[in-house]
């Protein structure tokens, strides 16, 4: 469905993402696994048009996709959670939901179906109440994280990149946050999932795939590797420490 090729991105004299290449199915949750700067925020950013990469291809069900911008890779059907928590703070929270869906200038969605749809996005997942008339600054980190994931659930879309997203929720969220993601990959759609933590990995993922120093070192399936053989991919210092602790 989605395969990248030889993808390179750098920053100045940093080399992020070095000729890295992985092919994405539909209908599965793909676990982007690395050491922070390994290049997984680069990747996610490549694949949502915020970066542009200095060489490789991206191809979208066997074509070539010259997505230039964000509007070209939403249109495709890729939506992200990026890290950062993304809300316009004075806006109420279903309208921040609703961005997923407005224009920029226009509201696509009428009034009278505009609460019921933001409701209905974040019912979903979220199991903490979130109240959908208040500024969506005024509520707290948590909750604003449940409603930059229910503006790209309200999108449909059949690539959901989620960039580290869980750490700011709590449990019962975060599980049923982990609940949608596999109804979301059994309904057909992409779930990459980036995370540096290996009880999600290992709880979550159909493929894994392994980003150091900006190099895909790894990719397989889960049940291949066993959470140390990973580790030891990923961060091989750090798994020799453990090993002599
Ligand atoms: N805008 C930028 N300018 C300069 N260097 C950058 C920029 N963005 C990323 N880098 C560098 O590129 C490399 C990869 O960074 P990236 O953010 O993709 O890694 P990461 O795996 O997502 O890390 P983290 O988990 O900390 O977000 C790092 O060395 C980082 O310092």
């Amino acid at each position: 469905m989605l395969e990248i090729k030889d993808l390179s991105k750098r920053y100045g004299e940093t080399v992020a993402l070095s000729g890295a290449t992985i092919a994405f199915r539909a209908g599965t949750v793909h676990t982007i696994l690395g050491e922070n700067g390994s290049g997984k925020s680069t990747l996610v950013k490549l694949l949502s048009g915020i970066v542009q990469p200095d060489g490789g291809t991206v191809t979208l069900d066997g074509r070539g996709f010259s997505g230039r911008g964000p509007s070209d890779f939403q249109a495709a059907g890729f939506a992200t959670v990026f890290q950062e928590v993304l809300i316009a703070p004075d806006r109420t929270v279903t309208d921040n939901i609703l961005l997923g869906l407005d224009g920029l200038v226009h509201r696509k969605v009428p009034r009278e179906k505009r609460r019921e749809t933001a409701a209905a996005a974040l019912s979903r997942f979220a199991v903490t109440e979130v109240p959908l008339d208040a500024p969506a600054g005024q509520v707290p980190l948590a909750a604003q994280q449940l409603i930059v994931l229910a503006r790209a659930v309200v999108r449909r879309p059949r690539i959901l990149i989620l960039d580290e997203v869980t750490a700011a929720l709590d449990y019962a969220d975060r599980e049923s946050v982990f609940r949608l993601m596999r109804q979301l990959a059994a309904e057909g759609s992409l779930l990459l999932f980036i995370t540096h933590r290996m009880d999600e990995v290992m709880s979550l993922s159909d493929r894994i795939s392994i980003l150091r120093g900006g190099k895909v070192v790894r990719s397989e399936d889960k049940g291949v590797s066993t959470p140390a053989e990973l580790l030891k991919a990923m961060a091989p210092q750090t798994a020799e420490e453990l090993s002599h602790a």
